[in-house]
């Protein structure tokens, strides 16, 4: 193989202009962060920090490096003034030490140079900053979301309630260290299948009338106890067994001792890459850079335009050779750890026990075991009285339902043309009924005799809202495209189902499309 050499990387999406060189290891990495005056970032003054200081922070990186062989810079996601600043910098660069410009997307560099910094190779990925939530896995030449915020991103979320009380930008290090003194209030939890939305608990936690301690505490609890159970979920749906927290949030040190600590109940490895790599910086651009480098994925000036709502799942790996595991944690025996529950299957009948989170609040822990345990029993049985097969509900405890066995495949294994359809049409008529599933994966619907069966409505509700129905879609889709191939004639199979049981599924098809929009940046 060819010498790779040295890859001069420059990052600038938002509040950090950072430069450095990677070479086999890091060779340099110098940063001006932009601190607004006040209020948040302002997305022109960012762009005219960034210009200023361009030269001396990339002049500062090249003083102790050697030859440069590429030039990457960060192409998006990010505030379009900074990525334009940027971009015309690392072009102007690349042209006058005639070397090869590669485009970088920020999230996937914030996933490699987490890679990079923990050795894990294959692992579930909590990319946690100001702009983006989102959890992710690679699969066959993607980085796939799993599931991320429908609204705003953790960070912002909290710099927004630290302006509100007047704490210094940017927020998380404040609200971190208050937290250290306060005690537990109950805000606002929603998890939505693997999704999240941060804007509901913000505004409750800035109504809140509790000393400030106790309401950064509870933020933090509340928030990250989030973001923890979508891992966890996206753990026990895929069977990989690493996870990684990338992103500015993530240097928190509550937020790591929580994930720790559901890996370790689960038996699944968790590592922090060190702190210089966490928030936004040059040596996560440098080092994708220079692994695309090294696979031939550099880029022409003319199509290096800056593209401000870059998805992390819309990169072409072209530099990993693996198609990464998915679904390798196949059941085994009579005892299933689902993510939430332990489900024993040794009996005639199905014992069903959500667990006590070690990770967790003890309040916020057992109001949930409560409610989802409560709610799963009686939507359970409501979807059966409408006709949805469901399992028969024998018996309930505080923590546990006893149910009916259902012998058949989770559809995960049993997916295509005519299964997604059935799929559908079971949907259709749960949402007829006026129930939402709330948690529609592949590992929640059993095919036997031929017919489609719901399971695990922990996260159920009964409501008339178009929106919730079009989260369950939305959740269900975006399994499909983190899970297979052929996810848009899924897709299309599934809604043929979904339209002939239910009248009112193009209002619902119409609004999946907005909310799928919605989590994007912007
Ligand atoms: C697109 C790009 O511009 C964007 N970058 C970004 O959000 O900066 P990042 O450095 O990854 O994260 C900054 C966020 O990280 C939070 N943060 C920093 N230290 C924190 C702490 N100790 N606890 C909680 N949050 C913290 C800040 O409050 C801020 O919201 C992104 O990656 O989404
Ligand atoms: N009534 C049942 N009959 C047969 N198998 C079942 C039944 N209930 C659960 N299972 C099996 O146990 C697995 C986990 O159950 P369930 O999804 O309810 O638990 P969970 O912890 O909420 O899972 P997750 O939140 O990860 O989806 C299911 O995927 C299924 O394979
Ligand atoms: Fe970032």
């Amino acid at each position: 193989m060819p010498r790779i050499g040295q890859v001069l990387g420059i990052e600038g999406t938002a509040w950090n202009l950072s430069a450095a060189v990677f070479d086999d290891d890091l060779i340099t990495l110098r940063s001006s962060p932009y601190i607004p005056p006040h209020g948040g970032i302002h997305p022109r003054e960012a762009a005219q920090h960034h210009a200023s200081v361009m030269k001396e922070v990339i002049s500062d990186a090249l003083a102790d490096a050697g030859e440069i062989t590429g030039v990457a810079f960060s192409q998006g996601p990010g505030l379009g003034p900074c990525l334009r600043t940027v971009a015309t910098a690392a072009r102007s660069l690349a042209l006058s030490l005639d070397v090869p410009l590669i485009g970088v997307n920020h999230c996937v560099a914030h996933i490699e140079i987490g890679r990079f910094a923990t050795g894990y190779t294959d692992p579930i990925v909590l990319y946690a900053s100001g702009a983006n939530t989102q959890v992710l896995g690679y699969l066959n030449g993607r980085y796939r979301i799993f599931g991320e915020t429908l609204d705003i991103g953790i960070g912002n979320g909290l710099d927004k309630f630290a302006r509100h009380h007047n704490l210094p930008h940017p927020g998380g290090p404040a609200i971190e260290e208050f937290a250290k003194e306060g005690s537990y209030i109950p805000l606002p939890y929603t998890v939505k299948g693997m999704d999240l939305a941060f804007s509901g608990l913000i505004s409750a936690a800035k109504e809140a009338d509790a000393p400030l301690p106790d309401v950064c505490y509870s933020l933090q609890e509340t928030a990250f106890a989030m973001c923890v159970e979508v891992t966890e979920r996206a753990l026990a749906h895929t069977g990989k067994d690493e996870v990684i927290l990338v992103g500015g949030v993530g240097v928190n040190g509550r937020m790591q001792e929580m994930l720790a600590a559901m890996c370790e109940e689960r038996g699944a490895a968790f590592a922090v890459p060190e702190r210089k790599y966490m928030g936004d910086n040059g040596a996560m651009i440098a080092y994708t850079g220079r692994v695309m480098l090294a696979s031939g994925q550099t880029i022409p000036i003319s199509e290096s335009r800056v593209n401000p709502g870059y998805r992390s799942d819309q990169v072409e790996v072209g530099w990993r050779s693996d198609t990464g595991s998915i679904f390798a944690g196949a059941r085994s025996g009579d005892l299933v750890r689902g993510a939430e529950a332990e489900v024993d299957l040794s009996g005639d009948d199905v014992v069903k026990r959500r667990l006590k989170k070690g990770y967790r609040h003890p309040h916020l822990d057992a109001m949930l075991i409560r409610e989802r345990t409560r709610a799963e029993a009686r939507i359970i049985s409501a979807a059966r009285r409408a006709g949805v097969a469901t399992p028969v509900i024998r018996d309930l405890t505080a923590d546990a339902i006893i149910m009916e066995k259902v012998i058949g495949s989770e559809l995960k294994y049993v997916l295509d043309h005519t299964t997604a359809e059935k799929a559908g049409s079971a949907v259709g008529k749960l949402h007829t009924a006026g129930i939402v599933h709330g948690d529609l994966t592949t590992s929640n619907m059993i095919l036997r005799d031929g017919e489609v069966v719901l399971i695990d409505f922990g996260l159920g509700q009964i409501t008339g809202e178009i929106e919730a129905r079009g989260v369950d879609l939305h959740v269900f889709f975006q399994t499909l495209e983190s899970t297979m191939a052929d996810a848009e004639d899924l897709k299309e199979a599934f809604l043929r189902g979904y339209r002939e049981t239910f009248p009112h599924a193009d209002d619902v098809v119409e609004r999946e499309h907005e909310i799928e929009l919605r989590g994007r940046y912007h």
